[in-house]
């Protein structure tokens, strides 16, 4: 599904952010990126749909992120930034989880069913109507996920997604997103939240890959963790997280 091959990138400022990154993940597949802060995390998810470019290849689904398939590779590749309010900007719900398909040139009973779906799938459908700046954060980055899914998306990309919600909230998306049938990558500092979720973590430090296992080794490796800055919270354990 997602094909990363040698992908090196350098901000204007000279800065290398990503250095001979390579990742293949699978179609269904459920993978946590792990790694300490400014380790590039948020530079390799905005490559994933061509919103900064590098040099190296990435495939989604056999076609090429490239200016020439910009608009499908943004359908296909959904990412969900760690601030809802960056991605929620019309009056109403429903106008936001719409956006998307309208704009793919759906309309009328078919936008509708496509927006309700959406919405069904993260347990707002009774919020459609509402203005997206009255509900609770919790409930807009929920809202932002199905602004993500209503395009149908091939991979869905998280950037920290239980960072700022109630421990009820951060539990109630993680059924959320185990619901889901779909390709999913996932940048977080809540290890926790990668061992419930992905089966696979990979650790991104320093532009590099340093890692990339099942989540239950990563987090069973103290060394390897405390290499790479990585923490689990107190009491935590594989052997006892259930
Ligand atoms: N616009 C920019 N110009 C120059 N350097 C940048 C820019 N944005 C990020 N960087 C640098 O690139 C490196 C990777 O940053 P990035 O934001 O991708 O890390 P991250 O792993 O997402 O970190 P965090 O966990 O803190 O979100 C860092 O050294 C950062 O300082």
């Amino acid at each position: 599904m997602l094909r990363v091959e040698e992908v090196q990138f350098a901000y204007p400022d000279g800065r290398v952010a990503l250095s001979g990154v390579n990742l293949d993940v699978a179609e269904g597949e459920r993978v946590a990126l792990l790694g300490p802060n400014g380790a590039g995390k948020t530079t390799f998810i905005l490559q994933l749909n061509g919103i900064l470019t590098g040099t190296g290849s990435i495939h989604v689904d056999g076609l090429p992120v490239s200016k020439p398939h910009l608009a499908e590779i943004r359908r296909r590749v959904g990412i969900v930034f760690q601030d809802p309010d960056d991605q929620l900007f019309m009056p109403t719900v429903a106008e936001d989880v719409g956006f998307g398909p309208a704009n793919l040139g759906l309309r009328g009973a078919e936008l509708s069913a496509r927006v309700d779906e959406a919405l069904a799938a993260v347990g707002m459908a009774e919020h459609r109507d509402r203005a997206p700046h009255h509900l609770s954060f919790g409930q807009r980055r929920r809202v932002a996920v199905a602004t993500v899914l209503a395009m149908r998306p091939a991979i869905l990309v998280m950037d920290e997604p239980s960072s700022n919600l109630d421990p009820a909230a951060r539990r109630e998306l993680a059924d959320i997103l185990l619901g889901l049938d779909v390709t999913l990558l996932m940048v977080t500092h809540d290890l926790p939240y990668a061992y419930q979720l992905c089966q696979r973590s990979v650790i991104l430090d320093n532009g590099r890959i340093v890692a990339d296992a099942p989540t239950a080794e990563i987090l069973a490796d103290e060394g390897l963790l405390a290499a790479h800055r990585l923490e689990l919270p107190y009491g935590f354990s594989v052997a006892n997280a259930g």
